[in-house]
């Protein structure tokens, strides 16, 4: 269990919030604090109560509901209002009242925004803080005290920035967290300013990062390495404006390249899941390529990467990617070699027996569909039936004879496909036709029944996402159109690629495929 000589403190259910797009409500709230728990943060800021009624629910509902194991809760809230005690500002009282172990005040520490938004003097500013901390201190809460737009307000007026420092750690507050509130700081700002204001204050110092110039991140790390020892991220960076520092990069940052251990022993390997599942909740596609935890993270496409990577993966990963929950993955293209090819068969459990022709074949055959339109790196299953194919045993259940559709448009307004499929199953000529509300679907519904009566678990078999990109020139001559289907059969998915000169023939070769690999997985024998 990491002490209380470092803190992961993370302000998505707070900070993460203020992202454009995001209304969590209150169950949400406590869905990602349960994530959060697991993922073994030292303290998730739940939001400011009194603020709204969503938040002090919260905070009511958390008391009750949250049986938290690693982390503390934390309330936050401002300093009180110029001119009224803390003991009798109403905001203050939420904040105390919200049964909350810990709070995290917001000051300000930029001497033009106490005169210009907070239309108060100096002085009164640093009253505010001190009154504030202390009341909250005599009814038995820890205070972290966060300095507003502190980086700018220290270039513009170090004395003053400092004395805010000071004022807050004298009436006992626990940290004073330096916030790059704007979000314009670079690394070597951070590491100036931390150094100083440690050296001038004695404080015990933390980072609150916002990300607008691309640094957060790194300027967590470079306050960390400056002497702060308590940081502020929120899970996928989710924040104001662009975002904060991401909880999922400097905690394995931590871990994996400071050796710090910051999280309880065990949880940094559950990352990739959580990060997803607070995706979900939040409402917002994982990002593919978030370092550590996309899907992207560890996927190779260079041949040349990859023919190390057959070597030894340490050559192209900077980490071991099941360090974070995540998995390494090779995708193949027409920048595979055969080494792309030799590993990607590995993974989809095909043993090409390290057979250089065959794997020459492959790379060439990849290259060359690739270039007429096809796009194999997100079309596994495709990819599996043509290896099969080049291994001398290609996957066939039946032979297409031919197939048509017809679209017609009704006097009603209404408009029906209908589909007629010819096939060849096990010796016999089958001849079925479907209807449906598109082409596609006509053929879709066609096939299956053609098929069904042979082949009974065709009816667990489900498209569960179509996507058609038309390619301009593709073949150098006139546009193709790619489509890609996406197939499920309740224990798995699998994506299969067609290309043809309309969206029709290109989406019967992508069926066709789907419905071969679908009995494949099933585990049918082939006639
Ligand atoms: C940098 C950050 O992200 S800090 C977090 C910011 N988060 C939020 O603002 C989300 C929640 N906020 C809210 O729901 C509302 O803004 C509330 C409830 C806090 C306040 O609402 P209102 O009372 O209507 O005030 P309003 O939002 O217009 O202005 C904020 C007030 O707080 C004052 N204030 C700002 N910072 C502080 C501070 N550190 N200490 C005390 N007062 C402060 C402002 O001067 C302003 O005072 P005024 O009402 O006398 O003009
Ligand atoms: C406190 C905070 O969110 C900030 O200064 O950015």
């Amino acid at each position: 269990m990491p002490d209380d000589s470092f803190h992961v403190f993370d302000t998505t259910l707070r900070d993460g919030a203020q992202r454009e797009g995001v209304n969590l409500t209150v169950a949400d709230k406590l869905a990602a604090a349960k994530l959060l728990d697991e993922f073994g943060v030292g303290f998730i800021e739940g939001g400011w109560p009194g603020a709204n009624p969503k938040d002090t629910e919260f905070f009511q509902r958390a008391s009750q509901e949250l049986a938290l194991k690693h982390a503390q809760l934390t309330a936050f809230g401002a300093t009180r209002r110029p001119g009224v005690r803390a003991a009798d500002d109403p905001q203050v009282a939420a904040l105390r009242e919200s049964g909350a172990p810990v709070v995290t005040l917001v000051a300000k520490s930029d001497g033009r925004h106490v005169e210009r938004a907070l239309r108060t003097t100096r002085a009164e500013n640093l009253e505010m803080i001190a009154d504030t901390v202390a009341h909250l201190r005599e009814h038995g809460q820890r205070v972290f005290l966060d300095c507003e737009h502190f980086f700018d307000g220290y270039n513009h007026d170090p004395d003053y920035a400092a004395s805010v420092v000071r004022t807050a750690t004298e009436a006992g507050a626990d940290v004073v967290v330096l916030c790059d509130t704007n979000g314009g700081m670079l690394p070597a700002d951070i590491t100036r300013i931390v150094t100083e204001v440690a050296e001038r204050t004695g404080a015990r110092l933390g980072i609150h990062a916002q990300d607008d110039s691309g640094c957060a991140v790194a300027n967590t790390l470079a306050a960390v390495d400056a002497g702060a020892t308590h940081v502020q991220c929120t899970a996928n960076g989710y924040g104001e404006r662009v975002g904060n520092a991401n909880l999922f990069s400097v905690v394995p940052a931590l871990e994996l390249k400071y050796g710090r251990a910051v999280l309880p022993e065990g949880c940094l390997s559950e990352m990739t899941r959580v990060s997803q599942a607070i995706a979900e909740i939040v409402n917002i596609a994982p990002a593919t390529h978030q370092p550590y935890v996309g899907v992207s993270a560890f996927a190779h496409k260079a041949g040349l990467h990859a023919s190390a990577i057959k070597v030894d993966p340490d050559l192209y990963q900077h980490i071991d990617p099941a360090r974070v929950g995540n998995d390494m993955r090779m995708l193949v293209s027409d920048m595979a070699g055969r080494a792309s090819i030799e590993l990607k068969a590995r993974e989809l459990g095909v043993d090409l027996g390290g057979d250089r022709d065959v794997l020459g074949r492959v790379v060439e055959r990849v290259k060359a569909m690739e270039r007429s339109g096809y796009s194999f790196e997100a079309a596994d299953a495709s990819l599996e039936l043509l290896l099969c194919e080049e291994l001398g045993r290609p996957v066939r259940y039946f032979e297409v004879e031919s197939w048509r559709t017809i679209s017609e448009r009704r006097p009603d307004g209404g408009s029906v496909s209908e589909a007629t499929v010819k096939l060849h199953v096990k010796g016999e000529r089958v001849i079925a036709t479907g209807e449906g509300n598109g082409p596609v679907n006509a053929l879709d519904r066609a096939l299956r029944s053609a098929l069904e009566g042979v082949y009974a678990a065709l009816a667990s078999l489900e498209l569960v996402d179509y996507k058609v990109r038309i390619l301009e020139g593709a073949t150098g001559t006139h546009a193709v159109t790619r489509v890609l289907i996406d197939s499920s059969d309740g224990k798995g998915e699998w994506t299969t690629v067609g290309v043809g000169e309309n969206v029709i023939d290109a989406s019967w070769i992508a069926l066709e495929s789907a419905v071969t690999y679908g009995l494949l997985r099933q585990g049918y024998t082939q006639p």
